[in-house]
């Protein structure tokens, strides 16, 4: 799979010292998580509103805005993308081992 989320999250580590003039990132930190969580509430609703429409390529953008606003969020609350990446790998590994105990009974 792509490496990109390693690479947006090192953008978005570095961001944590640019300006708010010249960086749409750290104009939002400068914010603070209100405006974070705002804008992933919107990113979310566009979404939703997308996939009623029944516009794939529209669904796609919108993901790609509510994924890079989740980002943001991790980022300013000192997490890695890795740690979620882990906790859906953990439950994979769950859900594995189920269907595995299914099979043998
Ligand atoms: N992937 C993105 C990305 N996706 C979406 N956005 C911004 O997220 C906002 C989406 O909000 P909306 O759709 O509501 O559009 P808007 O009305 O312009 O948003 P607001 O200004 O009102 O918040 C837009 O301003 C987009 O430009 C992004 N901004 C930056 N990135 C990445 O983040 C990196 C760092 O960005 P800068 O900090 O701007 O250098 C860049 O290199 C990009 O790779």
């Amino acid at each position: 799979m792509s490496d990109v989320l390693n690479r947006l999250s090192e953008v978005l580590e570095a961001r944590k010292g640019a300006d708010p003039s010249t960086s749409y990132v750290a104009k939002l930190y400068g914010k603070g998580l209100d405006a974070i969580l705002k804008k992933i509430g919107e990113e979310a609703t566009e979404t939703v509103m997308a996939a009623k429409d029944g516009d794939p390529e529209k669904l796609v953008y919108e993901l790609a805005d509510l994924w890079f606003h989740s980002l943001v969020l991790m980022a300013d609350q000192g997490l890695h993308p890795d740690a979620v990446l882990a906790e859906l790998d953990r439950r994979f590994g769950l859900s594995g081992l189920t269907e595995k105990a299914a099979r043998s009974e």
